[in-house]
C-alpha cells in the first residue's frame, strides 16, 4: 500500500485495501488492512473482541454465555435503560438489573468505511464503523410490557488504527418523555491487575457500592486495585482521559475519553464475587480484568419526546 501521499477522494482511494467484513449467524466481524478486529455479537451488540497489534484488548470471561441466554460477561455491554438494580417507584423498576439493551437481540444497521488523517501526517488511515439498532418492536413481550416506551437506538462501534469508539444514540420516537440511563461497560484486558493503576480520578467524588454507597472522594492520582472494588466516580470531564496505566514504567495501556458520558465506574470483583459469578471462570481470571464503564448513571437522562441524546467513549490502546 502505498501511503506516502494522501489519497484524492476516487484517484488513489480506489487502489487503498478496504476494510473486511464477515457477517455469521449473530457474529459480525471487521478488519481493517493494517491488522486491526472488532467483533461485535447482535445479542446486546456486545462488543466480544478488539485486537491491535496482534493482541486481544478486551476481556471475555471463559464461561460467558456466547449464545443468548445470559448477558455476555466480558468484552463491552450495553447498559440501557437503567444500571444497577432498577430504584423503586420508578418507571424502570419492573427491568433487570442493568436494563434490557445487554439481553436484547439488535439488528445490523450496515457498516461505513473512511479514511482519516494519521499518526503522520503524510499518512491516512482507515476506519470502519458498523452501526447496529434496537427499538421499541424488537423487545420481548416482557420487556415491551416492562419499559413500554418508543425508543430507537442506535450504536456504533468504530474501529481506527489506534481506537475503539462506541457511541449510542438513544431517541424518544414516541409521546412521552422518558428517563434512561446509560453505560458501556467495558472489560479491559490487562496482564496482571498488581500491575495496574489508574489515573486522571483524583480528587473525584465517588459512591463506594462496597460500602453501601457512601460517598468519598479519591485521594490517589495513580489508584492501585487491591480488593474487591466498585466506585462510580462522579461530574467528571469526559475529555480528560481516565488512563489505565502500567504501575512498573507508568505507560498508559490504555486511555480513555467520553463525550456526554460524566460517570466512570471503576469495577473488579475480586476472588470471592469472582467464585460467586456462575460465569465468571476461571476464578483467577479477576486477575485479568479491569472494568472502568463510561455513563451517565448518577443521575437520569429525561429525553422529551421527539429529541434525541448522543453520548461514547474511545478507547485508545497502548498497542
Ligand atoms: O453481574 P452484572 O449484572 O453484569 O454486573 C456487574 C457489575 O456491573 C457494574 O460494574 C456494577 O457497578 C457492579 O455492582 C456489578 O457487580
Amino acid at each position: 500500500m502505498d501511503r506516502s501521499n494522501k489519497p484524492s477522494a476516487i484517484g488513489l482511494g480506489a487502489s487503498l485495501p478496504q476494510p473486511t467484513l464477515s457477517i455469521k449467524d449473530n457474529i459480525i466481524e471487521a478488519s481493517l488492512p493494517t491488522g486491526q478486529s472488532v467483533t461485535v455479537n447482535l445479542y446486546g451488540a456486545t462488543v466480544t473482541s478488539w485486537k491491535t497489534g496482534g493482541q486481544e484488548q478486551l476481556f471475555v470471561s471463559q464461561k460467558a454465555h456466547l449464545d443468548g441466554s445470559k448477558p455476555i460477561r466480558g468484552g463491552i455491554p450495553l447498559v440501557f435503560p437503567v444500571f444497577g438494580p432498577p430504584p423503586q417507584n420508578h418507571a424502570t423498576s419492573p427491568l433487570p438489573q442493568h436494563g434490557f439493551a445487554r439481553n436484547s437481540n439488535w439488528e445490523f444497521l450496515g457498516k461505513s468505511s473512511s479514511e482519516a488523517p494519521g499518526r503522520d501526517s503524510n499518512q491516512t488511515d482507515l476506519t470502519v464503523k458498523l452501526d447496529f439498532g434496537l427499538s421499541h418492536s424488537m423487545l420481548t413481550d416482557e420487556f415491551r410490557q416492562s419499559w413500554p416506551y418508543e425508543f430507537g437506538l442506535v450504536y456504533s462501534v468504530t474501529l481506527t488504527t489506534d481506537s475503539l469508539e462506541t457511541a449510542l444514540q438513544v431517541r424518544n420516537e414516541g409521546q412521552q418523555n422518558f428517563e434512561f440511563q446509560v453505560l458501556m461497560h467495558t472489560y479491559l484486558n490487562i496482564a496482571d491487575i498488581s500491575d495496574i493503576r489508574v489515573k486522571g480520578l483524583e480528587s473525584k467524588t465517588y459512591l463506594d457500592k462496597t460500602l453501601r454507597g457512601t460517598a468519598h472522594t479519591e485521594s490517589s492520582p495513580a489508584l492501585a486495585i487491591t480488593q474487591e472494588t466498585d466506585r462510580i466516580y462522579q461530574q467528571l470531564d469526559p475529555a480528560v482521559p481516565i488512563v489505565v496505566a502500567s504501575a512498573k514504567d507508568d505507560q498508559p495501556l490504555f486511555s480513555i475519553t467520553r463525550e456526554a458520558l460524566t460517570d466512570v465506574v471503576v469495577w473488579n470483583p475480586w476472588i470471592e464475587k469472582a467464585k460467586g459469578m456462575a460465569d465468571f471462570g476461571p476464578d483467577e481470571a479477576y486477575k485479568n480484568m479491569i472494568c472502568v464503564e463510561a455513563g451517565s448513571v448518577s443521575g437520569w437522562q429525561t429525553l422529551e419526546a421527539g429529541e434525541a441524546w448522543e453520548g461514547g467513549q474511545s478507547i485508545k490502546s497502548r498497542l
